[in-house]
């Protein structure tokens, strides 16, 4: 595939993650550049009005919450830079809330330590709670949750926290948007001459000698973090862009195809190394039996496994770990991560999804597993959902 046909292809990204870094919202003082912050909301909104789904990670938090403070510089011990977000988080959403208002836009604040990506049963929540944000069409704006956040449980950089995040929503796109145009052969702050590298195809030694740390006193991480996010997203598959978003009209641009910024191109090789680590990689606690329609809608349109096409449940799960989806002839054709566990699953089983809170008294999930975490086997290989054309299940 060449780097067109890549940039092409980006046309189609339906679910986008999109960064904003401090340097962009923030003046060195601090003070919120709300012209700026303006601007970029109403490119993000006509990316929405399109259809898209967008989750935004904002940073600015730290540094809003110096310039409401009237600090000088951004505070060193933790505590401090703690409560300089918990000033600044709120002054964000404020003006979030009011910019993306008169699009008709409802935005909800997501904030997130690293706990929350580590842990399974958290990290499923994390996932549902955003789809269920993007399913009501409400925009989740991320941040890490630098106010309760200490040491051991941070991301420290909202680019990682942005490639992590693209991970757990399987975003087609993510977008660094920054001061710099993207990625060049040398830090434009330092070297004039300084050129655009238009795509990266590989982190090599020579790519992170170019890449230079912090850019400003208020953000965090410069390059070196960005790389960190890419090696991320090159691994999951997910195509990753930094670009300029000092100007309007880059987002528009990159999502027609257009050659902005520096494309990090994913590889191919990796690209369903989710799925094959649901398929292989992760122990099968149990086996759950489905009938020819749910067989039907799982091999042949792609679907999610609801409770009604379940007929049966074989060993011990929990909510979170990988189990074998077997037909009415016992043939496992699926692996999947299971939203409920077996005994939950032995309850609702047979029932429509709209059942399981009068069975189980709650009712966290519709699907007992979502198709983005299934993955079809056949003959000891996987497969893509409607590739199975012979396969009749009986
Ligand atoms: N090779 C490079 N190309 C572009 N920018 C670089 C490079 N090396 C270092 N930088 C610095 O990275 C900065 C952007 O990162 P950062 O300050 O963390 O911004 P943000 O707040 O947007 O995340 C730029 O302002 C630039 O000074
Ligand atoms: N969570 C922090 C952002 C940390 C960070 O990574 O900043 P940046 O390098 O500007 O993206 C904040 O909101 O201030």
């Amino acid at each position: 595939m060449t780097s067109l046909n890549i940039r092409a292809a980006l046309t189609g990204a339906r679910k986008l993650v999109i960064k904003v870094g401090t340097r962009l919202l923030c003046g060195s003082k601090g003070d919120l550049n709300l012209k700026r912050m303006k601007g970029l909301v109403e490119d993000v909104a006509g990316l929405w009005k399109e259809g898209r789904d967008v989750v935004l990670v904002s940073s600015g938090a730290i540094g809003a919450g110096v310039g409401r403070l009237g600090l000088l510089g951004k505070p060193r011990t933790l505590p401090e830079k703690q409560a300089a977000a918990a000033v600044g988080q709120g002054i964000l959403m404020q003006n979030y809330e009011s910019f993306f208002a008169p699009f008709g836009i409802t935005v909800a604040q997501v904030l997130l330590t690293r706990d929350d990506i580590k842990n399974r049963g958290r990290y499923l929540n994390a996932r549902h709670t955003l789809y269920s944000l993007l399913r009501y069409r409400a925009l989740p704006i991320v941040n890490e949750n630098d106010t309760v956040a200490v040491e051991e449980i941070r991301f420290g950089d909202n680019d990682t926290l942005a490639a992590l995040v693209s991970c757990l929503i399987d975003a087609d796109l993510l977008v660094l948007l920054t001061d710099q145009d993207g990625l060049y052969s040398a830090d434009p702050h330092e070297n004039r001459d300084a050129e655009l590298i238009p795509e990266v195809w590989e982190i090599t030694p020579e790519i992170e000698a170019v890449a230079g740390g912090r850019g400003s006193h208020l953000a965090t991480g410069g390059m070196e973090t960005k790389l960190q996010a890419a090696r991320i997203t090159m691994q999951a598959g997910i195509p990753m862009v930094i670009a300029g978003g000092m100007q309007r009209g880059n987002l528009a641009a990159i999502l027609q195809g257009k050659r902005v910024g520096t494309l990090f191109v994913p590889c191919e090789e990796t690209m369903k190394a989710r799925k094959r680590w649901i398929a292989f990689g992760s122990p099968v606690e149990g086996k759950i039996r489905i009938d020819h329609g749910a067989l039907e809608a799982i091999l042949k349109k792609g679907k999610s496994l609801l409770p009604g096409g379940v007929t049966g449940v074989v060993g011990f799960f929990e909510a979170g770990n990988v189990v074998s989806l077997v037909d009415p002839c016992g043939r496992e054709i699926a692996r999947g991560i299971s939203n409920y566990s077996s005994d939950e699953v032995k309850l609702i089983m047979g029932k429509k999804s709209t059942e399981i809170k009068m069975i189980l008294g709650y009712h966290d999930y519709d699907e007992v597993v979502h198709r983005d975490n299934l993955t079809i086997i056949a003959n000891g290989s996987t497969l893509k959902a409607g590739r199975l054309k012979g396969y009749a299940g009986k």
